[in-house]
């Protein structure tokens, strides 16, 4: 039988854009589920002419429009509702959703610290919703067959990777503005850990935690991270991931700098071009004898986030409250260094709750943003240094 999901899209920007078209697009164009997606409320926190002008340009003719985020969630129609607004944001208009009772898919980067991402999960396990952080590359079917032949063996033990994701895109102001958690880490490095999350931390049946050490060259003007480098250490296995905002990592976009992930196994390594969030092919390379081989994975309709739209709809069909594919500990990963991290700065986390009132465009302290290099998802192993004023 086929299965709706009604969703509610929150904060009309460019990614609820590309994503609502491609939930909208004709499932017989491009897949074979019984799924099928329809946006019943779009919300807006600027107008609800804004609002209305993004259901018509997506094509979402039969939603309802709303002016805020708080009529929205109310929407008695919607079963789910994406969360597509700055990084600063995703904590309370996500906690916005779940105290509402809505399940939620929550854009990348999921929260700025530890802390706000436990709270959402808790919160979301004890209203028994689903929710999940919105990695899209990771329903690709090339995610899935990586994982696949790693898990297989077939590239032996991993014992490097390199992942690498820069982009020329410090003309957007959510990228170098720190009051919206602005930086490389957050918008571009989670691709460069995803890749190597789900290759190692994911598929290890133990889920060790890594050593983390990270480099950072931050922005002259605004204080948000331009440059990140962090190496990361498990028993085994070694990783390098790097970001930048500045720089693009295939400047000529013909592959001729190289490949942006390499995954580097005792039998053989795969190699994936830029960009990392939207692979559409690899090349493995046996380390003795056997052919170069490459495998494509082309995309076909749309931008290829439906993939990740669908598994959202599975799991809320079957009763899943968290997806296998992005479970909510790998978006929280607690313990270790990350957690004395984000216990060093556990006042951000309440002044973070108590002081971003729902309504988003007010009453953030630029304060809040210093230590958050220090307290976010992917940094929280790395010793923090002391910040001024906190
Ligand atoms: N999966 C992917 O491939 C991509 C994911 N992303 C992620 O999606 C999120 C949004 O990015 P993107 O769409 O590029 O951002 P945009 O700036 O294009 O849109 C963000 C929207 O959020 C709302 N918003 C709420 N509060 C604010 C505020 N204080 N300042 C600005 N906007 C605000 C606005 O919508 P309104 O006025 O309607 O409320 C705005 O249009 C980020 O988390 C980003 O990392 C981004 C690009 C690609
Ligand atoms: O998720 C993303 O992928 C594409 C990038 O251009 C964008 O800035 C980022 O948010």
């Amino acid at each position: 039988m086929t299965f709706t999901l009604n969703w509610g899209i929150l904060g009309c920007g460019g990614i609820a854009e590309t994503f609502t078209k491609d939930l909208l697009l004709d499932p017989k164009s491009h897949r074979n589920v019984d799924v099928i997606h329809k946006v019943v409320a779009t919300g807006s926190s600027s107008s609800v002419d804004k609002a209305k002008k993004f259901a018509e340009t997506t094509g979402a003719k039969d939603a309802k429009h709303y002016g805020s985020y708080e009529e929205l969630v109310k929407d008695e129609n919607v079963d789910v509702i994406y969360v597509a607004t700055p990084h600063s944001h995703h904590y309370a208009n996500a906690m916005l959703a779940l105290e509402a009772g809505k399940n939620v898919l929550c854009e990348k980067a999921f929260t700025v610290n530890a802390g706000q991402a436990r709270k959402l999960v808790e919160t979301a396990r004890a209203k028994n919703l689903f929710l999940m952080e919105a990695q899209w590359t990771r329903y690709f079917p090339l995610s899935i067959e990586l994982r696949r032949m790693i898990s297989s063996g077939e590239l032996g033990d991993i014992k490097q990777i390199f992942s690498d994701n820069g982009k020329s895109i410090e003309h957007i102001d959510r990228i170098t503005n720190p009051n919206l958690a602005g930086g490389a880490l957050l918008d571009l490095g989670v691709y460069s850990f995803l890749h190597i999350f789900q290759t190692v931390y994911h598929l290890d049946p133990e889920h060790t935690k890594p050593e983390v050490k990270a480099a950072i060259l931050k922005d002259e003007k605004t204080g948000v991270d331009k440059f990140t480098t962090a190496i990361l250490a498990w028993p085994g296995t070694t990783a390098i991931a790097t970001c930048n905002y500045s720089l693009e990592s295939d400047p000529k976009s013909d592959y001729s700098a190289g490949p942006c992930v390499r995954i580097v196994g005792t039998k053989a390594q795969v190699c994936i071009p830029s960009p990392p969030y939207r692979p559409t092919s690899f090349t493995v390379i046996p380390n003795g004898d056997g052919e170069v081989q490459k495998n494509d994975f082309p995309i076909e309709g749309g931008n290829g986030m439906w993939w990740e739209a669908d598994e959202v709809a599975f799991c809320i069909r079957d009763g899943k409250k968290e997806s296998e594919i992005m479970p909510l500990d790998e978006s929280v990963v607690p313990g270790g260094a990350r957690d004395v991290g984000c216990e060093a700065h556990g006042t951000l986390t309440s002044r973070w709750k108590a002081n971003i009132p729902l309504s988003h465009r007010s009453g953030i302290r630029s304060n809040s943003y210093i230590a958050h290099y220090y307290t976010n998802r992917q940094r929280l192993w790395v010793t923090p240094i002391p910040q001024p004023n906190q």
